[in-house]
Order: C-alpha cells, then structure tokens, then sequence
C-alpha cells in the first residue's frame, strides 16, 4: 500500500477541530460554525482525502499559515495533516472559511442526493483528441479507442493521438497507464481505409509515410516510462494484439478474441511480436498465430502467456478497475524504476526488430498479395 494512502488512513479528524477557536467575521463565522455543526451530521465517513481537506482548512481558518514544525518522515499521521495545512500556503483565512463552508456543504448535498461516493477524486478529461477518450482518475490514466462505430479501427488521426496521450501519460501525475477500447470491440486494428483512396503515383509516398508513422506509433509503447496495462474488453485484432507483447499487464473479458490475420492480408507482423511472440509463447505457438492467422480465445491467450488474467465479461469492467486503482495506489517511483529495469535490457533489440518489421512492412504495402486482400475487405468478399 503506498505510504500516502497508510498515512491518510490514520488520520481522523480530532473533535477539537470541530470548534471554533478564534474570532472571525460575523457573517462568515456563522456560516463556518454551522458547517462545523452540519459535518458532524454525516453519516458516511467522507474518506481520509476530504478530511484532510477539512482539517487543513479549518486549522488555516482559524490559525492562518502553518506555522508548527514539520513532524518526521515516521510520523505518518502528523505529517500528513501538517503537509494538508502546509500546501494552502498563504490562502487569507476568510477564504478558507469560505472554502471549509462549501466543502461541507457539497457533502452533505451528495449525501442527502444518497451520492456520496468516497473520497476518491473525479475523473479529470484530457482535451484535444478526437478518436480517443483519455481521463484520469485514481492515479491512472486511461486511453480508449473511441471510434465504436468502426469497431474501433485506427485511423492515421488516432495513431497520432495515442503517440500524444502516451507522450503525455508517461510525464503527468498518474501511476499506471492503462490502453482500452469503448464498446463491443477492443479494436479492430489498422482502419484498411488507410490504404484506400490513394492514387497509384502516390502509393509509395502511402507506404513509406506509414513506416514512419507506424515505427514512432510502436516506439511510443517501447519507451513508455510507467506500467502499461491493456483491459482487453472484447475483439482485438491485428497491431492491437502485437501490442499486447509491449503491455506489462493484460486482462482480458472471456468475450475477448486475438487475432492477426497478417497472412491474409498479405501483411506481416509488427508491434515487435516477430521477437516478443516466439519469447511470450514458444515459437511453434507463435508461427501459428503470426503465419497461419489462427485466432485465439481468451482462455487460449491467457494459457500462451499473451494475457495475464481472463474475467468473466460480466463482471470485468468492476473487477478490473478494482484491481487496478489498488496497484495505482502503490509508490509511483518504484513501479516506474521496476518496470525500466524488467525492460531496460531489451530496448535497444525491441528498436531494432521495430525498424526491421517497418522496412518489410513498407515493401509488403506494395505488394499485390497486400493490394488485392484490401480490395477484398472494401468489395466484402473476405469477411475475417
Ligand atoms: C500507419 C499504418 C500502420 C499499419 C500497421 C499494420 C497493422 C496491421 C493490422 O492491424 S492488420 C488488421 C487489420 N484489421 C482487419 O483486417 C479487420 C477488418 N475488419 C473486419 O474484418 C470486420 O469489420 C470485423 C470482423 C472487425 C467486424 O465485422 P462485423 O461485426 O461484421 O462488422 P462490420 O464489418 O460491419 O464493421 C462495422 C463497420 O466498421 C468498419 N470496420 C471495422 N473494422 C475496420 C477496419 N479495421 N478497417 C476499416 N473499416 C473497418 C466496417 O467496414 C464497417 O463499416 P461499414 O459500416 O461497412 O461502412
């Protein structure tokens, strides 16, 4: 358990707190005493969070600025309450007031609406994308493919918003960083409308654009700094499922399905799974998935080593995010480094099976075998 969350556990607010101790504004101090009075009406304990919120508010309400010592690294309790007061910095006592106020009251709303949740923070989303959603909350950040319509393909807009989200999720706040899909689909892999509409003097131009787009695609998940975990929710087809080599934890609903049908599509495999799926799974195992499209169960990827853990659709979603808002809680530094040392050692190979695999796929986009399996797809006559 992450030593924030042991210290915040320990505190609870002392009754001394719940008084107030020095002159205030009329107006405000009867306000500020009737929150005092209202707060000891609740009947759900508000989470350690808020009550340190509350503690930190009422002691600058009626103190001003923390002015006590900090207390030692070992005292958890004190140094959490003195860090909660500290951080308000020079926050004028009239605004805390007015901040303790309405802290209050928004509990007591939630409560009397039977809302109270607990003190976990709400979801915050991330603007500027399109195809995806990203949000945080509880220390995760969270990517989804979010075009549900197309079963989730990925166009060249999404490839470029992953990079960024990713870009960002490996600087900001968060612990983990998890990579699902919204709806029935996980993701349906590459959108074949990259290949379509493209004139015949420009399909070398297509080919070696999307090399380069697709090697800085897959570097992005090679150098994500933090744990990367995939919540498979359904179907995942081709570069989805090479990913998966480059997540540091799959789980996947029993309604999950892996698929890469490069062969079929005159393709060939990238992702790094040409290295990572022969060490995951045994190359016989590998040969059968990359060669010959066969297409796993989840039970089946979990018992080659793709996936971690299989759940039951049913409760997937609430098992999944159950787990996983416990192992954010753990020290974000820690994971960090862990997971840099269990990778560090294959970047430079992971680099260079990447390239390769761009280099052979540039060719293969030029292939007819590659041209006549798109035209299939678009003429519905190979349905994978
Ligand atoms: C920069 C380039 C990098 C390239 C990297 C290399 C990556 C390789 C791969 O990922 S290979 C895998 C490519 N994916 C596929 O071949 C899947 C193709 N799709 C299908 O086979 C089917 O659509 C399905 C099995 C996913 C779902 O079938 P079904 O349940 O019957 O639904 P629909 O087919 O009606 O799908 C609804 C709607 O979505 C469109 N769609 C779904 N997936 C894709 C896709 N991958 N590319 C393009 N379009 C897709 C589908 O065409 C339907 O559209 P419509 O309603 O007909 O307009």
């Amino acid at each position: 358990m992450a030593l924030e969350t042991r210290q915040a556990q320990a505190v609870c607010i002392p009754a001394v707190h719940l008084h107030m101790t020095t002159a205030t504004m009329q107006v405000s101090q009867k306000d500020f005493e009737k929150a005092q009075e209202q707060l000891k009406l609740l009947k759900k304990d508000p989470g350690n969070e808020t009550k340190l919120k509350l503690y930190a508010l009422f002691k600058q309400a009626t103190e001003g600025p923390c002015n006590s010592p900090k207390p030692g690294m070992l005292d958890f309790v004190k140094k959490a309450k003195w860090d909660a007061w500290n951080s308000l910095g020079n926050l004028s006592q009239d605004n805390a007031r007015q901040k303790y106020t309405e802290l209050v009251s928004s509990l007591i709303s939630a409560e009397s609406a039977g809302q109270t949740k607990d003190a976990s923070p709400e979801e915050s989303r991330h603007g500027g994308y399109e195809t995806i959603i990203v949000t945080t909350k509880n220390n995760i950040t969270k990517i989804m493919f979010n075009r549900p319509e197309r079963k989730n393909a990925i166009n060249h807009q999404m490839y470029r918003e992953i990079i960024k989200a990713l870009h960002e999720a490996g600087k900001d706040d968060s612990t983990i960083a998890v990579i699902t899909g919204n709806g029935e689909y996980y993701t349906s892999g590459n959108d074949l409308n990259n290949f379509a509409n493209v004139k015949p003097n420009e399909m070398e131009k297509m080919a070696k654009d999307g090399a380069v787009l697709l090697k800085e695609f897959v570097s992005s998940f090679i150098d994500f700094p933090k744990p990367l975990i995939a919540v498979v929710n359904g179907p995942a087809i081709g570069i989805s499922v090479t990913l998966l080599g480059l997540c540091d934890i799959v789980y996947a609903s029993d309604r999950a399905t892996f698929h890469t049908p490069f062969s079929q599509l005159g393709q060939s495999p990238e992702g790094c799974s040409s290295y990572l799926f022969p060490k995951i799974m045994g190359l016989a195992k590998a040969n059968e998935m990359l060669l010959f499209n066969k297409k796993l169960t989840a039970a089946q990827a979990c018992a080659w080593g793709l996936v971690t853990e299989v759940f039951p659709d049913g409760t997937f979603q609430k098992e999944v995010w159950e787990r996983l808002k416990a192992y954010a809680s753990l020290p974000k530094n820690s994971l960090a480094v862990s997971k840099q040392l269990l990778r560090s050692m294959e970047k430079e190979k992971l680099h260079a099976v990447n390239s390769k695999e761009c280099e052979v796929l540039k060719e293969r986009w030029l292939s007819d075998e590659c041209l006549n399996a798109i035209v299939s797809f678009f003429q519905r006559k190979s349905k994978l």
